[in-house]
């Protein structure tokens, strides 16, 4: 299999079938929902909250509320239902999260989407959890991860996940590779295509986007929808503390796995870092909006599956492994 990694590729641009980029069709689609553009900000707790949550189903994007305050998930459902919003939020595999998912069922809320969110998704404890969903809200439409092979893939889409989340240790504030030794830290987008080639349903790239090419080359190697933390982590409506530094203004970001998020150092993968803060996240969304039309067009066509087609190169190391 070929290894490379996001900055490791070009796209190759096909002639030009529009007048204007403004043409290009961006959105995708996930189970009933269609979406504006291929992204979604990471269900973390520095990048995401029940303000933007609101604010980017109000305006066409999907989203993915995280579960650090498990506390709030019931009625964050019914608010979302309330203003006739999707309510899309994530779930653990403790105990405790199989009786959450019991008690939506009791009080017969369905939420639209629910993401099954943990670091080892190719796991009995996943598989379980997704049965448990499947049977009591057989509505829900149920993201599995996360996961790194293609096996993980298959085994999670057969137990009944609806899609599959890939990327093992990419993240900007990830230290599993270094804590563990294991992911797909360094060839993220070789494992999306190596996943995407054994996937019937769709896949969510995680981790690793540094700019807004990224994006469109998830896409091209088989991305219906692509995760992002750090880049989406630094803004106004971002949930994570403002620190300016000589004049300079950041956000704090931390991964689910840090010490900060756990409260404790117990099985630690993931730091506290700063981004830059980049002003108002509708702007940043535009821009990827605006580069993904333009992405479209070199692709030579009018929609987001042109460039799932598109030739490419590999501009650096080429490695193999069986
Ligand atoms: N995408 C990525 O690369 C990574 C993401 N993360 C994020 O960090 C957060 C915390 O993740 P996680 O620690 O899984 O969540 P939890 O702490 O909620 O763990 C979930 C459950 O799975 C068990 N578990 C976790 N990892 C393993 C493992 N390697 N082998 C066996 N059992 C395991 C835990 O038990 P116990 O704690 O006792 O082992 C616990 O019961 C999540 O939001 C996740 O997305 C974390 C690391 C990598
Ligand atoms: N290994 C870890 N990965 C983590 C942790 N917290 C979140 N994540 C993953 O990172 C992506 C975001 O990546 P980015 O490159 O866009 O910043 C996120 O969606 C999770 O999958 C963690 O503590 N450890």
């Amino acid at each position: 299999m070929r290894v490379f990694d996001y900055e490791d590729v070009q796209l190759i641009p096909n002639k030009c079938i529009i007048d204007s980029r403004s043409q290009a069709d961006t959105t995708t689609t996930l189970g009933k929902y269609t979406f504006k553009i291929p992204v979604v900000p990471a269900n973390m707790a520095t990048v995401i909250n029940e303000e933007l949550s609101v604010w980017l189903a109000k305006n066409g994007y999907f989203y993915v509320m995280h579960r650090f305050a498990p506390e709030t998930r019931l009625s964050f459902v019914k608010k979302m239902h309330d203003q006739d919003l999707i309510a899309s939020i994530s779930v653990g595999v403790k105990p405790e999260e199989f009786q959450f998912v019991s008690d939506l069922a009791d009080q017969q809320l369905t939420p639209e989407f629910i993401t099954i969110d943990i670091a080892h998704g190719h796991a009995n404890s996943v598989i379980k959890m997704i049965h448990h969903i499947k049977q009591l809200l057989p509505e829900t439409f149920v993201i599995a991860g996360n996961v790194g092979t293609p096996e993980a893939v298959r085994e999670l889409e057969n137990a009944g996940a609806d899609a599959t989340k890939v990327g093992i240790g990419p993240g900007k504030a990830c230290i599993t590779k270094l804590k563990t030794g294991f992911g797909t830290g360094g060839w993220q987008l070789a494992a999306i295509r190596w996943c995407a080639k054994a996937a019937s349903k769709p896949i969510i790239a995680d981790g690793g986007i540094r700019t807004n090419g990224d994006i469109a080359k998830s896409v091209r190697f088989g991305a219906t929808m692509v995760m992002i933390g750090s880049l989406l982590a630094g803004h106004q409506e971002s949930p994570g503390n403002m620190i300016t530094i000589d004049g300079k203004n950041y956000k704090q970001y931390y991964g689910s796995a840090s010490e900060t998020q756990k409260g404790q150092h117990k099985n630690v993968e993931g730091r506290q870092m700063l981004v830059p803060y980049r002003g108002h996240i509708q702007d940043t969304l535009e821009e990827m909006h605006q580069d993904l039309q333009s992405a479209v067009s070199y692709a030579g066509g009018k929609t987001l599956n042109a460039i799932r087609k598109v030739d490419y190169v590999i501009l650096h190391g080429v490695n193999d492994f069986n």
